[in-house]
C-alpha cells in the first residue's frame, strides 16, 4: 500500500534516510518508545533522546511493505512493517527509494556523509538555528579558538522553515570563507531538553566536533539528568536540613547515577568558613562561599547538596543566580519545621542557651529567618519520618528527570 506521512513524520523520515538520525534505521515500536521515554535509550540500550514514530491508521500487518510518499506523491521510501499497534503506531525499518526533492531549498539538504567528506576530518563548529542569528561574533570567536569550519544547520521545518534557511544564507555571507550551510528538516520537540539533545545528535552526525544551539549561541545545557544541579536546603536550626541532606546524599550514592558533592553545614563552618561569626555579614559570606563551591561542582554536571540555615532571601537568590549562570539548575528546599518543634527537639541545647541569652543573634530567637517565597519544595518534618522527608526530595528530582 501507499501512505503519505504527516509533515513531522516526513521530516523524521528524511533525517532517518539521510543518516542524520543515526543509529536509527526505522520508526520506533512500542518497546523502543517506552525505553526512550523512561531512560533516553532504545530498548537495546543505545542512547537515543526522542520518540520518532509513525502513525498509520490503515490496517497493516507485520511483514507488509508500505510505500511512503512525499506530499507531491513521489515515493520516498519503503517501510517494512515490524509491528502495528491498535492506536496506529507502526514500526519498522525504512529503505530509501529516491532523494527527497520536495520543499524549498532542497538543494541545501545534504547528507551527513557528504558533509563529513567535505569536512575531511577538520574540526567543525555546528550552529543549529531556528531563528536568525543575532550575534555572529561569538560564533566567529569560538570557531577561531577551535580552528574549526563553521557549519550552519538551519532547522527548516514548517512555515518558518524557508525564513530560517534564508537567515543562515545571510549569516554565511558575513562569516569566514568556507562556512557551510546545510538545511536540516528537524521538527522541534515539545520538551526543550529533548529538542536540544536531538539537535546535538544531528550536529554530531554532520561531523560537528562542537555544537552551539542558536539563535542565541549558547552552549546546550543537555538533558536534566546530565545537567549540574544544586539542591539547597534552608531552614531553622534543628529543622532537619542536615538529616534530610545526608539521607539524600546516601540515596544518591546508592543509585550511583550522579556524582555527589556534600557541603555539610558543620564541615563548612569548620573549614571553608572557619572563624566566621553569626553576624549578618559573616552569614552572607558563609552562604556565598557555599554557593561558590556548589556552583563549581555543578558547572560540569555535578550534583551538590548544601544545608546551611541561609536565613536571608537576597543571599539565597544570589546563590541561585550564581548556579544558574554556570548553566546548572538550582532547587531550593525549605525545611519548614516550625520554631516550636525545632525548639522542642533542641538537639544541641542551643535554643535553651539562646533563650537564656547565652547565645546572641540566634536564628529564630534573636536573629531573623526570612521564609522563602521561592522554594521549589517545602517540607515540614514535624509529623513525618526521616525516610518520608528524604523520599519527597528524591521523588521531586526523579519526576523532573534530574535523577534516574
Ligand atoms: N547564633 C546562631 N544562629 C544560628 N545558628 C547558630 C548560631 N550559633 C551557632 N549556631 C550553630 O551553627 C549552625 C548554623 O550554621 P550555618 O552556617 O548553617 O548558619 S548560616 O547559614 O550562616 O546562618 C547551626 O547548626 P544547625 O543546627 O545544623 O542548623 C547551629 O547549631
Ligand atoms: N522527618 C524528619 N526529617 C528530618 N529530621 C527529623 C525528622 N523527624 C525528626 N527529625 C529529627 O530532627 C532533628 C533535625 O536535626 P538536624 O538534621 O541536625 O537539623 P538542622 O540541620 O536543620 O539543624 C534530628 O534529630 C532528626 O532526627
Amino acid at each position: 500500500m501507499e501512505w503519505t506521512p504527516d509533515p513531522r513524520e516526513l521530516a523524521d523520515l528524511e533525517l532517518m534516510l539521510s543518516g542524520a538520525f543515526e543509529p536509527l534505521t526505522g520508526f520506533l515500536g512500542h518497546d523502543d518508545l517506552h525505553a526512550v521515554q523512561e531512560r533516553g535509550t532504545l530498548a537495546d540500550g543505545t542512547l537515543w533522546p526522542a520518540p520518532v514514530t509513525l502513525h498509520l491508521p490503515a490496517d497493516v500487518s507485520p511483514g507488509d511493505e508500505v510505500t511512503l510518499l512525499d506530499p507531491e506523491g513521489l515515493p520516498l521510501a519503503t517501510l517494512t512493517v515490524s509491528a502495528h499497534e491498535p492506536d496506529g503506531l507502526t514500526s519498522g525499518p525504512v529503505h530509501a527509494l529516491g532523494t527527497p526533492e520536495h520543499g524549498p531549498f532542497a538543494h541545501l539538504r545534504r547528507t551527513p556523509s557528504d558533509v563529513r567528506a567535505e569536512l575531511g576530518g577538520r574540526p567543525a563548529l555546528a550552529v543549529t538555528m531556528r531563528g536568525p542569528l543575532e550575534d555572529l561574533s561569538e560564533i566567529v570567536a569560538t570557531a577561531k579558538e577551535l580552528d574549526a569550519v563553521i557549519l550552519l544547520l538551519p532547522l527548516a521545518y514548517g512555515e518558518a522553515g524557508p525564513a530560517v534557511v534564508r537567515a543562515a544564507l545571510r549569516a554565511r555571507d558575513q562569516l569566514p570563507q568556507g562556512t557551510l550551510v546545510v538545511s536540516v528538516p528537524l521538527a522541534p520537540r515539545d520538551e526543550p531538553e529533548i529538542d536540544l539533545e536531538l539537535r546535538e545528535h544531528v550536529a554530531t552526525a554532520y561531523g560537528a566536533t562542537e555544537h552551539l544551539a542558536g539563535p542565541d549561541p549558547v552552549r546546550i545545557p543537555g538533558p536534566p539528568h546530565r545537567r549540574g544541579l544544586v539542591v539547597f536546603f534552608t531552614g531553622l536550626s534543628g529543622s532537619g536540613k542536615s538529616t534530610i541532606a545526608r539521607g539524600l546524599r546516601d540515596a544518591l550514592l546508592e543509585l550511583g547515577t550522579r556524582t555527589v558533592t556534600y557541603l555539610d553545614g558543620d564541615v563548612v563552618r569548620h573549614l571553608l568558613s572557619k572563624g566566621l561569626t553569626f553576624s549578618k555579614a559573616d552569614r552572607d559570606l558563609n552562604i556565598r562561599r557555599i554557593g561558590f563551591v556548589a556552583a563549581e561542582a555543578a558547572r560540569h554536571g555535578g550534583l551538590a547538596i548544601c544545608a546551611p540555615i541561609a536565613p536571608y532571601a537576597a543571599t539565597r537568590a544570589e546563590v541561585r543566580e550564581a548556579v544558574e549562570s554556570v548553566g546548572a539548575d538550582f532547587l531550593l528546599v525549605h525545611v519548614a519545621t516550625p520554631l516550636e518543634e525545632c525548639e522542642r527537639r533542641d538537639r544541641k541545647g542551643l535554643y535553651a542557651k539562646a533563650r537564656a541569652g547565652l547565645i546572641p543573634e540566634f536564628t529564630g530567637i534573636s536573629d531573623p529567618y526570612e521564609e522563602p517565597d521561592d522554594a521549589d519544595l517545602t517540607i515540614d518534618t514535624t509529623h513525618i519520618t526521616i525516610e518520608a522527608a528524604v523520599s519527597q526530595v528524591l521523588e521531586t528530582l526523579r519526576s523532573e528527570g534530574r535523577v534516574r
